[in-house]
């Protein structure tokens, strides 16, 4: 007999082509409050689980007796409690490396966004306000041969050096807990500790997964840390930074804007007073979202699935 599996996201009916071939698919193109109480009556008998953002932990699990194998359809696995896992002997999967140019990319838009004020500017021209030259309260600040400090030199932050090292002549910085020697001789990064990465940089660009050890990582003394000409981008997790921090470093003119794929509270909550910025561009954790990546992100994870499945060891298990 088929092993059930559940697909709690929306994928191309490739994926679930993939998936079928081997496996029996119960298929929920989102969970929300409706349909939670049914997602966790087929959980019961189910050996998979693959989608996105899920907690996976303890409570979760309890309810999930026959449960082999979670794959999530990202590179971050916060949402996942490995420990959790490891000791139920449930494997565990990612996609890394497939989405690294996409999301670099996004960071790529929200910097330029941001330094450019690209958002305020398309609202200017679309409200009737192009009615004389543009003045100077509407100049940006130049992204070209400034300084980029990447806080998560990994697959993406290689690649957001890459982009800036070669297309926009920029010096970077970075800092890891390790030394990342190929982006050091690819794209002529530096080596330095976060205090000193947070007092150089024109723009600040966080990309650490969230563990325990990144939670808040920039906070109040960071912000302080930085020019006041700064441009801090997240595309990381919400919850390495502390939010309040950043709004009171924007508003006080500590910084002088952020551009932001992630949130605490996502979806975003419409009173957060980020919203409410013009310093601040946006996004809605759309760092992966293309069609082409996020086809190949789902196809990955389901090989991971129904690999893990047969009884082989899944490319991209989690230790
Ligand atoms: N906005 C979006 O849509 C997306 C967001 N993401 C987020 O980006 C994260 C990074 O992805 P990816 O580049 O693939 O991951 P990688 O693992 O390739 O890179 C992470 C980097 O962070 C560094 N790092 C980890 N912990 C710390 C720490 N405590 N202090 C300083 N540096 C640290 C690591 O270096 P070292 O180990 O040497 O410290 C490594 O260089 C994901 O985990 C996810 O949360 C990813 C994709 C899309
Ligand atoms: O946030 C997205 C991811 O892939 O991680």
């Amino acid at each position: 007999m088929k092993p059930k599996i559940i697909v709690y996201k929306k994928v191309d009916k490739k994926v679930l082509e993939l998936i079928e071939d081997t496996c029996k698919v119960v298929y929920f193109e989102k969970l929300d409050s409706q349909n939670f109480p049914v997602f966790l009556e087929e959980l019961k008998d189910a050996e998979g689980l693959i989608g996105s953002g899920l907690k996976v932990d303890h409570e979760l699990l309890d309810q999930a007796p026959q449960l082999k194998i979670v794959c999530n359809i990202s590179v971050g696995y916060d949402n996942l409690d490995l420990t959790a896992l490891a000791e139920r002997r449930i494997m565990a999967t990612n996609t890394p490396d497939v989405l690294n140019d996409t999301v670099a990319d996004t960071i790529m838009g929200l910097i330029l966004s941001t330094a450019r004020r690209i958002p305020e500017l398309d609202q200017w021209v679309k409200t009737g306000q192009w009615e004389s030259g543009l003045g100077e309260k509407w100049f940006g600040v130049d992204v070209h041969h400034k300084v980029l400090g990447i806080i998560g030199m990994g697959g993406i932050g290689s690649d957001v050096a890459k982009r800036a090292h070669y297309g926009f002549d920029m010096e970077i910085l970075y800092h890891n807990r390790s030394r990342n020697e190929a982006a050091e001789q690819k794209y002529g990064a530096t080596y330095c500790s976060l205090e000193e990465l947070l007092k150089k940089s024109d723009f600040v660009c966080l990309m650490t997964p969230l563990t325990p050890q990144t939670v808040n990582l920039i906070g109040k003394r960071e912000f302080e840390l930085m020019k006041e000409s700064a441009i801090f981008i997240n595309a990381s997790r919400g919850k390495t930074v502390d939010e309040e921090a950043l709004i009171h470093a924007l508003k006080t003119g500590q910084i002088y804007g952020a551009g932001l794929d992630v949130f605490v509270q996502e979806p975003v909550n419409m009173d957060n007073p980020l919203l409410s910025m013009n310093n601040v561009v946006t996004l809605p954790h759309i760092g992966s979202a293309t069609y082409e990546t996020r086809f190949k992100m789902a196809m990955i994870a389901a090989t991971n699935l129904v690999t893990g499945l047969k009884g082989d060891v899944p490319p991209n298990l989690l230790k």
